[in-house]
């Protein structure tokens, strides 16, 4: 199955965001186990496999998301929260860039990217004491020309002990080493 029959496949739209996203495992073709792996080495401090499964998302012209911290608080998310925790960072890998607009925008930041293909962009949504990062907050402008396509890779706090460790404003110190 090629990625354009993917991510047709399914889709959903929710108020915040016009376009169409598709879960996809990461295990799903040889191409997104190579991405995987790919990730997983150019992100040794994390442990990607207590991530969510890859989103492909396709937005077309018009298609944008609205500004959004990717941290769930709902009642709804507790049972995952519980087992996963939340989504400590997000990488994004961009494989289509519209032809004009579909920016990605920081807006507490005040900070905006025009990222490219092959681009991958990694952020936290979650402060070393597991609180939201506020600074976090980000947007993917309206789509004018042509059609963006990103995956989004949501990994989530539990397991990834190393890494917060590591953001901790102490840093390490020799007590981490006895
Ligand atoms: O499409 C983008 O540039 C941002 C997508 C996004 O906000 C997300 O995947 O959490
Ligand atoms: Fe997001």
């Amino acid at each position: 199955m090629t990625l354009e029959q993917m991510i047709t496949v399914q889709s959903t739209n929710q108020s915040m965001r016009e376009a169409n996203g598709t879960w996809i495992a990461h295990g799903k073709t040889l191409k997104f186990a190579a991405l995987f792996s790919a990730l997983q080495n150019l992100l040794p401090l994390f442990d990607l496999r207590r991530s969510e499964p890859f989103q492909v998302i396709n937005y077309n012209r018009g298609g944008h998301y609205a500004p959004h911290y990717d941290y769930p608080t709902d009642e709804k998310t507790q049972k995952v929260m519980e087992k996963r925790g939340n989504r400590i960072a997000t990488v994004i890998v961009v494989l289509k860039r519209a032809e004009k607009g579909g920016g990605l925008v920081f807006t507490e930041l005040k900070t905006s990217l025009l990222p490219d293909v092959g681009d991958v962009i990694l952020w936290f949504n979650m402060t070393s004491r597991h609180q939201l990062e506020y600074l976090s907050k980000h947007a993917a402008c309206p789509v004018e020309r042509g059609r963006k396509i990103v995956i989004s890779l949501w990994i989530r706090s539990k397991g990834q002990e190393f890494t917060l460790k590591s953001r901790n404003s102490n840093g390490f110190d020799f007590r981490d080493f006895n």
